[in-house]
């Protein structure tokens, strides 16, 4: 949990401002292909020991869509997440993603086809500034050799100032543009995890997996929060699939949901019809209906 403090209700030290630039994807580098691509995942097990923490869980998300996974405590969300991002390995299934098998793939070879995570606890260096986070997030997209840069040789003077040109539009879309000078332990929480997900973009992605994207942010923190994800689908045209336990973010921005419970996945869909389904509602004993505060959710 590097740097992360939690201010709730505090007033904001830094300003929310953000202006919707529109971003051009991709023109400094690219990872893992062309555009976005669909992401299958078939009838995943995994087990632990005698825990079956998933249980042939199947679903799709489809490209350009902002799909959300959703389940009580222990259904088995982060494990899912795992297993898409190469940290985990499924005891059974396949999950493809533009043609490509991830499944026994290694955390930085699902990173190169073009999958960006987030995490539940924030994963910045509090000590650099945000510009220096971001340029962290190209390393990947970076051809000039080490020794080049360190000699600093004009291809890789070149390079660099592409990519930090590159940084600050990322860092202005994501409503950073101002801060890029700040260490970003200085920042309010909200801010640091727009940080977190600009750094995400940094890497030119085609889906980005967000962990819990506005737990224990406050009620404004949540709606910038909620509006540049969406910008992110509309802009850039990225795949996003989030775990979130925030409801009410998860039926406005989501195009689709996925609900686990128990490992098993339980219902499928657009949010409006998962919402009414009787088995989640069972799952959730209709914590649909209650306000998110009444949730312990801020
Ligand atoms: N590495 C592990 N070893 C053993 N059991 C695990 C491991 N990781 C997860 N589990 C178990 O698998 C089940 C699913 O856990 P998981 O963390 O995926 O659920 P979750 O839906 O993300 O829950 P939460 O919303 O509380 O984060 C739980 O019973 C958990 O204890």
């Amino acid at each position: 949990m590097d740097g992360m403090t939690h201010r709730r209700g505090e007033p904001r030290a830094y300003p929310a401002r953000r202006r919707r630039i529109p971003l051009r994807n991709q023109p400094v580098g690219t990872v893992g292909g062309d555009g976005p691509a669909e992401l299958v995942v078939s009838e995943v097990t995994v087990r632990f020991a005698g825990l079956t923490a998933l249980d042939a869980v199947s679903f799709t998300v489809a490209p350009g869509s902002v799909h959300a996974l959703i389940g009580p405590n222990g259904a088995g969300k982060s494990t899912c997440f795992n297993v898409l991002s190469g940290v985990y390995r499924a005891t059974s299934g396949s999950v493809r993603f533009g043609g490509a098998e991830l499944t026994s793939l290694r955390p930085h070879q699902v990173a190169a086809l073009g999958v960006a995570r987030t995490f539940q606890n924030i994963a910045l260096s509090p000590h650099l500034t945000v510009r220096d986070n971001l340029m962290l997030g190209r390393h990947r997209l970076t051809r000039a050799g080490f020794v080049s840069a360190g000699l600093r040789l004009p291809a890789a003077r070149h390079e660099a100032v592409r990519h930090g040109a590159r940084v600050a539009e990322i860092a202005e879309f994501a409503g950073v543009g101002d801060a890029l000078s700040i260490p970003v332990g200085l920042l309010p929480y909200g801010v640091q995890k727009r940080v977190e997900l600009a750094r995400a973009l940094c890497m030119e992605p085609r889906l980005l997996l967000l962990d819990e994207p506005v737990a224990g942010m406050n009620g404004g923190e949540r709606r910038e929060m909620a509006g540049l994800i969406e910008s992110v689908r509309e802009s850039l045209g990225i795949s996003i699939l989030l775990v979130e336990h925030d409801m009410g973010m998860v039926m406005r921005i989501a195009d689709a949901v996925t609900v686990l419970d128990f490992g098993r996945r339980i219902a499928d869909g657009p949010p409006e019809e998962v919402q009414r389904d009787p088995e989640v509602v069972r799952a959730y004993l209709g914590d649909f209906g209650r306000p998110s505060d009444e949730r312990g959710e801020a």
